[in-house]
């Protein structure tokens, strides 16, 4: 995938370009619904290149003056946008300035004059440009006028409900990871670089854990205990994460940790990624530090439980699909 960071890098028009456009936060099976129909609009029916237009940053944390916590980083955007099979992404430096952009000088400026757009690809509920004037309604009448169609893809349905941004947020608020990953198509995901803690875990409790700090620019999930998986230098490794202020102690920081399963080596300064599978319990304020080791030690042996149940369920449906 070719990333553009603003119009003015792209000096062709592209061919045959089929466009999207959106804030794609979580990248979901919504997001993914867009980017199918784009792909095949462009590979199968035109010839041609697929170009999804983003903004950075998400408009709402410019506009919203209590911003907004997003569900992805602008590199997990990014990964995932590529692995939806995009050609061409192109991300606009998004302002106070930019938002007062009308909808036409949007079509005529990059649409059509920067892009060379000949299909326009949007979300059913998809507006842009100054008092989002931009709607479906008025890109159908300039599709109409400038001759590049206009097709509405209408939401990724999960339990009768639109799957979208917001319901996604709500639900790893509300510590049900494992119900996002079910419309997002993969599971929550925090990533960075293991800080320094307080030097308890391995000394004291003996569970050693990775810290990650949290960027309140992001979504935080509920406190407490889930079932993780971690990815470090190319390998996956299970194992249980905290996320919270550890109220047993003063420090009061917040702070997401992981203790990594059959894993033993210095990581301070790497990068790592956490993927939250499942919500085990919240976090408590224990009397004493033994006390802590003793759930710790229920933990793991719950998560370890809960990840022998999966594999053995997805032994199961493996059998089943070879006996069918
Ligand atoms: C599985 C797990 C569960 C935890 N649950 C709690 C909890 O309920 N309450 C709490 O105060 N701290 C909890 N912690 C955080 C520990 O207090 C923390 O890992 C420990 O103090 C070590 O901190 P350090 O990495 O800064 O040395 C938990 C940690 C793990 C790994
Ligand atoms: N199994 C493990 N899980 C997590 N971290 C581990 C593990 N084994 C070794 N480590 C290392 O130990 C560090 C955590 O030790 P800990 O005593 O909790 O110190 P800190 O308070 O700095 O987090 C990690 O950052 C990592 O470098």
């Amino acid at each position: 995938m070719q990333i553009f960071t603003d119009i003015t890098q792209i000096k062709q028009c592209f061919t045959n370009a089929c466009v999207t456009i959106g804030n794609f936060d979580g990248v979901h099976l919504g997001h993914q619904k867009l980017f199918n129909e784009v792909l095949h609009r462009a590979r199968a029916r035109r010839g041609g290149t697929s170009v999804a237009i983003t903004f950075d940053p998400h408009p709402l944390s410019v506009l919203r003056p209590e911003g907004i916590q997003l569900i992805s980083t602008m590199e997990q955007k990014l990964e995932l946008v590529e692995q939806a099979g995009v050609d061409i992404l192109l991300l606009i430096p998004f302002s106070k300035e930019f938002a007062k952009t009308t909808a036409e000088y949007f079509v005529d400026e990059i649409l059509l004059g920067c892009l060379g757009i000949v299909e326009l690809v949007v979300g059913y509920d998809y507006a842009f440009g100054k008092g989002r004037a931009g709607n479906i309604d008025f890109l159908r009448i300039e599709g109409e006028r400038y001759g590049f169609p206009v097709t509405v893809v209408d939401a990724f349905y999960e339990s009768g409900e639109p799957v979208s941004s917001t319901r996604i947020r709500k639900l790893i608020t509300a510590g049900d990871v494992a119900k996002a990953a079910t419309l997002m198509g993969r599971n929550y995901q925090i990533r960075g670089k293991v800080q320094h803690g307080v030097k308890r875990g391995g000394s004291q409790l003996g569970f050693p854990t990775a810290n990650l700090s949290l960027n309140k620019e992001y979504l935080i999930p509920h406190f407490g205990v889930y079932v993780a998986q971690i990815i470090y230098d190319g390998h996956t490794y299970n194992g249980v994460l905290n996320v919270g202020r550890n109220p047993t102690f003063p420090e009061n920081k917040l702070v997401a940790e992981v203790h990594i399963f059959d894993f033993n080596k210095e990581i301070y300064g790497k990068h790592i990624k956490i993927n939250l599978l499942q919500f085990l319990r919240g976090e408590v304020s224990f009397p004493d530090i033994a006390s802590l080791a003793k759930q710790i030690e229920a933990d793991i042996a719950l998560t370890k439980a809960i990840l022998a149940e999966q594999q053995h369920g997805l032994a199961l449906s493996y059998g089943g699909k070879f006996n069918c």
